[in-house]
């Protein structure tokens, strides 16, 4: 499935021309250049944006939600960084942004701390207890 192919932002970078235009969109890279004759803001305008990521120009456009449903039948494949969510029926499928890589080294830091919590809490009362064993030792000593 096109989709699923993972591509860089400098594989993209390489479709430029009018013979073979590639933009990103929201994580999807579309291959345009079928549409570009057809686009009703012109060419010249995607080949502004040719081989680059252009979702702020898409968006600040304004475009319709019949322009945004039609991009997705020019989709060649998934920006890196960017994952593929389907739905049940698989028609429809939205791409998000991977979630950053520190947050499960996060998640890692505290299981070890709730590891460790049973530990903590037998060695606190013996280590008191036995300074208290200690204090009664060392004081009944000195008073022989
Ligand atoms: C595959 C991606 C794209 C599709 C399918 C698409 C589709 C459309 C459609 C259907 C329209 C007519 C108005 C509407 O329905 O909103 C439109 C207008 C326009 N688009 Fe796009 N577009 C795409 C990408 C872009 C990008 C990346 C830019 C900017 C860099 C852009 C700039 C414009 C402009 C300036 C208009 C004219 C708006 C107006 O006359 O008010 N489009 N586009």
């Amino acid at each position: 499935m096109a989709n699923r192919n993972v591509l860089t932002l400098s594989q993209v970078s390489k479709h430029k021309s009018k013979i073979d235009c590639w933009v990103v969109i929201d994580g999807r890279v579309l291959n345009v250049t079928k549409f570009l004759e057809e686009h009703p803001g012109g060419d010249d305008v995607l080949l502004e944006v040719a081989g680059k990521d252009s979702s702020k120009e898409f968006y600040a456009v304004g475009h319709s939600k019949a322009a945004q449903n039609l991009l997705l039948k020019y989709q060649v494949g998934t920006l890196e960084g960017y994952v593929l969510q389907e739905t049940d029926d698989g028609k429809q499928a939205s791409v998000a942004k991977e979630t950053k890589k520190e947050m499960s080294a996060f998640v890692v830091k505290d299981d070890a701390i709730q590891k460790f919590a049973p530990l903590l809490e037998l060695f606190v009362p013996l280590a008191v207890a036995g300074s208290y064993f200690c204090y009664r030792y060392i004081t009944a000593v000195s008073q022989i």
